[in-house]
């Protein structure tokens, strides 16, 4: 691959970051500059990923707005005047357990319901997800139900990241999305748009559970 071909992959997946981003934005799933996204391209030996860039308003990103890293460590790759997302970490922990190749936060507001009444301020929870339908739009490999982690929202970053890494790495068959208390939801596919459909499942799912589809 010449250096011409990588810009222009670089280019294509940042211009692709940033309509996503503006299209979750309208949705109201990325409020106050909330939220970030990335994908893992391959340039270099396939470990680099483009990342939002820190504090940016999400509904009106350009191409310009992101950020190389290293894909499994979050390492900047060519430090510049944009910040990294602060949730770098955790795409990282991600791309270094699975084979993602694009990864979606999102503070969407049924997701951050179930998000602040499953988690807990000092452990690790799960919320389980069972008989709806839209569960076969996660991939699973059953998909009559399935759990998903929420982790607590450490203050620093890091902390949540190294949980990620560690329930990724011993549970290998997860569900592709977790929880943070009281945050918001990541989801993660093979490209931005299996992401983002999976993310439209899990929204879907939290919203049908707040308005109390299995109370008995
Ligand atoms: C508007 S505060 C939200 C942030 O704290 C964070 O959770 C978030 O989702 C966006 O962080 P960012 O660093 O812009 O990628
Ligand atoms: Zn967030």
């Amino acid at each position: 691959m010449t250096i011409l071909d990588k810009r222009t992959e670089l280019t294509t997946a940042g211009a692709s970051l940033a309509s996503f981003s503006r299209d979750l934005y309208a949705r109201g799933w990325m409020p106050g500059t909330s939220g970030n996204l990335s994908v893992r391209i391959p340039v270099g030996h396939g470990e680099t990923a483009l990342i939002t860039a820190s504090g940016r308003d999400k509904g009106s990103l350009t191409e310009d707005d992101m950020v190389a890293v290293h894909a499994q460590t979050g390492d900047v790759l060519v430090p510049g005047s944009l910040k990294a997302s602060a949730e770098t970490s955790i795409h990282a922990a991600v791309y270094a357990a699975t084979e993602a190749r694009a990864v979606i936060h999102v503070h969407s507001p049924y997701a951050t319901v179930m998000a602040c009444r499953t988690g807990e301020s000092d452990r690790t929870t799960s919320l389980r997800l069972e008989r709806f339908e839209l569960l076969k739009g996660l991939g699973l490999d059953d998909p009559s139900r399935t759990e998903i982690p929420v982790f607590r929202n450490w203050p620093q970053v890091q902390m949540i990241a190294d949980e990620v890494d560690e329930h990724l790495g011993t549970h290998p068959d997860a569900a592709p999305g977790l929880l943070i208390a009281d945050h918001g939801i990541t989801t993660w596919g093979k490209d931005l748009a299996q992401a983002r459909n999976r993310l439209e499942c899990f929204e879907a799912i939290c919203q049908l559970l707040v308005l109390g589809a299995m109370d008995s």
